[in-house]
This record gives structure tokens, sequence and C-alpha cells, in this order.
């Protein structure tokens, strides 16, 4: 199911509360407005039978009805009340309902699709935060909207049908023109989200390369592209404002018209003034009940207004999110392998990279454990053979079998440790960096790996040891010791094949030496796969396998 599916048709299930309440609220309006003038009708009776002692003339209708009032009134708060509480309760459910759903099926198909994890788990936190408002608040209020005006003009006919036959008379106009508006404030917001999403990447693009631009004295250059870019953002800005101004005058006006025209009939019915012959003859209670509802008649509409904003970034976000689930032919769900293979073959394997040239094809045989190494030139795709491993890259043809059974290689994913050629680092201590595969690995041991990589002198310039904090950009580690705390990862995880890209590059002899004594270790019980161009690395090599 799409992710359009999935909001659409959660959408109900969440609203239906608060589009209750929403009714409910209107239900409590036409009895306040009916008590209230039925009340008004009573003390005007009394006054013109020159009454005044007492509750003589007031009596025990007067009480029903002020009655019929107050609890009109807090039923109307109780209402509002309940719509907020309702959708929120349900947009919370909802939310993650969708988040549990649409979540690992984005992360596990990302490969599939080309697109990077960051991207899809972008989309899985903040897209699904922005539909929640447009499913709670947005939807609800849209359909009370459609609603509450038939409502609030059925409930002012049997008072006084021409009050009721302006109401919707001013409808008709105000439809053409709110029609008018919203196509004109969709072109300008979808013009600004694309000014928006220009200056955005124009500026992280930018903040990227700012060595490069201050090398090269590019400075006047940038800040005229990022100046043009905010103008043009600000122009667009100013143009959804103007329509949001115009359209709410419309809203206004209309709204406005409505009370003044019912209030115009009903005062000059009321007095015989009216230049018509009307159909009807209004009393004082019909009058200030139809008068008094008039107000409702637009309330609707002015709170869908009021909640428009959700609608434009629940609507994109329903979009950005069907986008993201378009249809992959990567399976989604693919059941881990028992236990470590004995042989791992590739046979005849294809891989493309979304957009790219085709690698391949490649076939190799892995058997037990050993050191196996992957050599090619530059760019023949020994890191895209590594991430097809474990389905990081889309296969286009061609096979992978564990123990002569085909698999799906992301299968082979949780038996796999991976140090790539730019470790990711995590917010947090060095410890938390180390232990991410979930193994269970006491500090000796961390610091026993740690020193056999060589970075026993880097944790102890460090204050806490293993519990000293990462930067998670990497900033003060060099290139050598980020790939090599990647590679203590790998090793001191408890999977039992390993995948390493270049776990020698960036490092002097000396290092690299350790690091290479470190893989012979591990090659003694596990199967590790390594891509190289280290001629060191190949002559130790158990076996090679040469692409490109
Ligand atoms: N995400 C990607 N999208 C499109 N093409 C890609 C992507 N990643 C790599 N490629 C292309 O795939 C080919 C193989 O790249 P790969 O990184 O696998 O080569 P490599 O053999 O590991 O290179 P090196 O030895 O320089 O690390 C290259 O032509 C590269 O441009």
């Amino acid at each position: 199911m799409s992710s359009r599916d999935n909001a659409t048709s959660a959408a109900p299930a969440a609203s239906r509360g608060a589009l209750a309440a929403w009714l409910g609220d209107a239900v409590a309006a036409v009895l306040f407005a009916l008590a209230l003038a039925q009340l008004l009708a009573l003390h005007v009776a009394r006054d013109l039978r020159g009454g005044g002692g007492g509750d003589a003339g007031f009596g025990i209708a007067g009480w029903a009805w002020m009655l019929l009032l107050v609890g009109a009134a807090l039923a109307r708060g109780a209402l509002q009340g309940g719509a907020f509480a309702i959708g929120l309760r349900h947009a919370a459910r909802f939310a993650a309902e969708l988040r549990a759903r649409v979540a690992p099926a984005l992360m596990v198909s990302a490969a599939g699709r080309g697109r990077l994890i960051g991207e899809d788990a972008e989309l899985a936190v903040t897209a699904i935060d922005r539909i929640e408002p447009y499913v709670a608040r947005f939807l609800p209020l849209r359909r009370a909207a459609m609603l509450s005006p038939l409502l609030i003009a059925l409930a002012a006919l049997p008072a006084s049908g021409v009050a009721a036959a302006i109401l919707f008379g001013t409808l008709l106009p105000f439809a053409i023109g709110m029609a008018l508006a919203g196509s004109a404030a969709a072109r300008a917001s979808e013009a600004q989200l694309g000014a928006l999403s220009r200056l955005g990447g124009l500026f992280v693009d930018r903040v990227r390369a700012l060595p490069l631009i201050l090398s090269y004295g590019a400075e006047d250059r940038v800040t005229r592209q990022i100046g043009g870019a905010a103008r043009d953002l600000a122009e667009r800005t100013l143009g959804v404002l103007r329509i949001a101004f115009a359209s709410s005058a419309i809203l206004e006006f209309f709204s406005a018209l409505a009370v003044a025209l019912v209030a115009v009939y009903c005062g000059f019915s009321l007095l015989g003034l009216l230049p018509f012959r009307a159909p009807e003859s209004l009393d004082f209670a019909e009058a200030f009940y139809v008068l008094a509802l008039a107000p409702e008649f637009y309330l609707g509409m002015r709170r869908l207004a009021a909640a428009y904003h959700d609608k434009q970034q629940g609507e994109a976000a329903v979009a950005a999110l069907a986008a993201a689930e378009a249809p992959t032919a990567v399976p989604t769900v693919a059941p881990p392998l028992p236990g470590a293979p004995a042989a791992l073959v590739v046979d005849a394997l294809v891989v493309r990279h979304p957009e790219g040239a085709a690698i391949g094809p490649i076939s190799a045989r892995w058997t037990g454990s050993g050191l196996h190494l992957i050599v090619g030139p530059s760019g023949s795709g020994k890191t895209s053979l590594l991430r097809a491993l474990i389905g990081q890259v889309p296969v286009e043809s061609g096979r992978l079998y564990a123990d002569d059974a085909a698999i799906d290689p992301r299968a082979l994913a949780p038996l796999c440790g991976w140090a790539g050629q730019r470790p990711l680092l995590l917010p947090g201590s060095l410890r938390t960096n180390l232990l991410v595969g979930g193994s269970n690995v006491g500090d000796a041991a961390i610091i026993a790996e740690l020193d056999a990589l060589g970075l026993a002198s880097l944790i102890a310039a460090r204050g806490g040891g293993i519990d000293w904090v990462v930067d998670d950009r990497g900033s003060g580690l060099s290139g050598g010791e980020r790939r090599r705390i990647g590679l203590a990862r790998a090793l001191l995880s408890a999977r039992p094949l390993l995948l390493l890209d270049e776990p020698t590059a960036d490092l002097d002899a000396a290092s690299a030496a350790r690091v290479v004594a470190a893989l012979r270790a591990a090659a003694m019980t596990r199967t590790v796969i390594a891509a190289t161009h280290d001629p060191t690395l190949i002559t130790l090599a158990d076996s090679v396998v040469e692409i490109g």
C-alpha cells in the first residue's frame, strides 16, 4: 500500500471523532441561537404586556429556554475541547502507525530506489509529522466546512426561508472567488517551495564547498548567487502572501455580506418596511434566531482557511512519501540466513547504480574463513560489489548463493561487519561507535583491538579513554584514524563475514602493517572480503578476484 493510500485510508479513522465533534458544535450553535431568541422573545412579550413584576410573564418556558441556552453554551465549549483532544489523539495514533509501516519499508528498499537512507529518514520523520495536522485538523475541518453551511441554512429554514436563501445566495460568488484564489495560491506556493529548496540546496552546497570557494577567491560570485536566490524567494513569498490576503478578504467580505443582508432583511421585515412582498412574516424570536445563526454560516470556512497551511504541507508530504514508495523491483522482506554460509558464490553478478553504467558480470567463490580480496582499477566497481553483497546496490542480473542456495543479498547483511572508505561516526562515545553492531564486548577487548590497529596513542591523548565523546563529523580525527575506527567496529562485531573497503588506504607503512596483521588474525576464523589496491595485502591473500 502506498503512502498516499496509507494517508487517505487512515484519514477517515483519524478524523471521524474530530468531525463528529465539529458537527456537534454546529448543532450546539443552533440550540444556542434558538434558546437566546426565545428568551429575548419572552422578555419582549413580557415588556409589551406591561409586565415586569418578577417572573410572572417569564414563567417555566423562560427558565427552560434559559437552561437550554446555558446547556448549549456548555456543550459548545465541551465539543470544541473534545474535537481538539480527539483530533490530537487520532493524529498521534495515525502518525505512529504510519511511521511504523512506512519507515521500515522505506529503509529496506532505499538502495533499490537509489536513494540515500538519510533522505528517507527525513521523509519518515519530518514528512509524517507534517501529515499529522493535515489529517487531524485540515481533513475534518474541510468536511465540517462543507456540511456546516448546509446544516446552518437548514436550521434557519423553518424560521425564515428568505434568510436561508440569502445565506445560500452569497455562497455561489464566494465559491467562485475562493476557487480562483485557491488555484492561484497553489501555483504561487509551489513556486515558493521551489525557490525555497533552490536557496536551501544552493546554501548547503556552497557551505560544503567553502574551502574551495575561499581558495579560488570566488566569494563575490557565490554571494551574488545566494543573494539572487534569496531575492527570488522573497518575491515569491510576497506573491503567496498577496494571494493569502486576497482570499481572506474574499472570505471576510462574503461572511460580512451574508450577516448584513440577513440583518437588513430581518430588521426591515420586523418594521414592515420591506420594499418587496415577502412570502413570510417574521416575529421577533424568528428574526433574532436567524440573525444569531447567520455568522455561523461561514464559521466552518473561516476555520478551514486558518488551517490552509496544514493542507499545503500535508499534501506535499503525502506526495513525497508516495513518490518515495514508488514501484521497486526489490522485494521488501528478506529473511535473514540461519547462520554463516560455508561457501559464498557470486555467479555472473551484474550490478548497476540507478542512472549508472552496468558493473560486471562478476563471478567469485569464497569458501570458509580466509582473506579474500577484490582488486581492479579505480572505478571498476569494487565498492559497488561489496555493497551489492548486502543489498545496497541493485543487482541487475546474476545470482548470489550461500551454500548452493540462491539468496537475496539483504539476507546476508545481518551476518556482515562493514567498514567503508568513510566510516560513519555517530554522536556519542567512542565505545558506542565501536559497539554499534550490537556485540557484547568488554572494555579490555575493545582496548586490545584499538591497540592492535595502532590507535592506542589516539585514545591516550583524548580524555575519557573509550568513553571519549566523538564528534559525529569526525573532526579532530585524521582520515587514517577514522578509517581504523571503522575497521575496529567491524572487527569487534561478532559477525562471521567482514566486508572491508580499502582497509589499508590513508595509512603509513607501520599502521598499514598493524592493520594487515589484524586482518590476517581475523581471517583465521572469519570470512574477510576486502577491496584493495594494496600490493602487500594482495601477497597475503587466500584468494583474489580481479574485476574491471
Ligand atoms: N551512487 C552511485 N551512483 C551512480 N554511479 C555510481 C555510484 N557509486 C559509484 N558509481 C559508479 O560506479 C562505478 C564503480 O564505482 P566504485 O566506487 O564501485 O569503484 P571502485 O572500484 O571501488 O573505485 P575505487 O578503487 O576508486 O574506490 C564508478 O564508475 C562510479 O562512478
